[in-house]
C-alpha cells in the first residue's frame, strides 16, 4: 500500500486531522503530497509549496494537457490536482503518501487503480459542519452555503459501494484521529522503486 486518501466535505476537519497525523511521532512514516490549486492562498498563513502549490489557471491547464496529474477536480470555480510528481516524491522518501482530495478525485484514483486506503471523513451533522465552516471564518456566507450544499451530495457519495474503505465521523477530534491512525496503521511503505499504480 502506498497512499492514504483522505476525503470529506469542506470544513469537516481533514486538514486538522492530517496535521495531527504528520505531527504524531508514531506516524513518521507518513508524508503529505502537496496538491496544486488555482485558488488564492488563505490570508491566515497558507504557504506556497507547503500547503499547496499555488498556480494560475493557465499553467494548470497546460500541466493537465501534459497528463501530469493523477487526479484533478474543478471545485467552487477553482482547479485542484495531485501531480504524479508530488506523490512519487513522498514515496521515494520511503513514506506512505497522504492525499487530501475530493470525491471526484477519489473516483479518478480508483479508476487509476492507485493502491491506497480510501478514508471518508464525515461530520456529525450538517449543522455542526456549518458551525465549523463559519467558525473558521475563511469563507463568505455565500461560499459556506455552497459548501454545505455540496456536502450533502458528498455524504451520499460516501455510501457508494466500493468507493471508500473507511468512513470516520469526526465528532470527537481525538477519537477521529485514533480511527484515522488505525485505518492507515496496517499499511507499509512500498519499495520506493515500485510503481505508483497497482
Ligand atoms: N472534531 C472537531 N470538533 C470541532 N471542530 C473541529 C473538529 N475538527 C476540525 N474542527 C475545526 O473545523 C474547522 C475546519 O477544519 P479544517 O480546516 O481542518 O477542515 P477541512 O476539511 O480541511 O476543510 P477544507 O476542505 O475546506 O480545507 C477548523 O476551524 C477546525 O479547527
Amino acid at each position: 500500500m502506498k497512499c492514504v486518501v483522505i476525503c470529506g466535505p469542506s470544513g469537516v476537519g481533514k486538514g486538522t486531522l492530517i496535521n495531527m497525523l504528520l505531527k504524531d511521532k508514531g506516524c513518521g512514516r507518513l508524508g503529505f503530497s502537496v496538491s496544486h490549486t488555482t485558488r488564492k492562498p488563505r490570508p491566515a498563513g497558507e504557504v506556497d509549496g507547503v500547503h499547496y502549490n499555488f498556480i494560475t489557471h493557465e499553467v494548470m491547464e497546460k500541466l493537465l494537457k501534459k497528463s501530469k496529474f493523477l487526479e484533478h477536480a474543478r471545485v467552487h470555480g477553482n482547479i485542484y490536482g495531485t501531480s504524479f510528481e508530488a506523490v512519487e516524491k513522498v514515496i521515494c522518501d520511503g513514506k506512505i503518501c497522504i492525499l487530501d482530495i475530493d470525491v471526484q478525485g477519489v473516483r479518478a484514483c480508483r479508476r487509476s487503480k492507485l493502491e491506497a486506503a480510501y478514508v471518508f471523513i464525515a461530520p456529525p451533522s450538517i449543522a455542526e459542519l456549518e458551525r465549523r465552516l463559519t467558525g473558521r471564518g475563511t469563507e463568505s456566507e455565500e461560499q459556506v452555503t455552497k459548501r454545505l450544499r455540496n456536502a450533502i451530495g458528498e455524504l451520499q457519495d460516501s455510501h457508494q459501494p466500493g468507493l471508500f474503505d473507511f468512513v470516520i465521523v469526526n465528532d470527537d477530534l481525538q477519537k477521529a484521529f485514533r480511527q484515522v491512525q488505525t485505518s492507515s496503521s496496517s499499511l507499509e511503505p512500498s519499495p520506493s522503486s515500485s510503481s505508483l499504480l497497482s
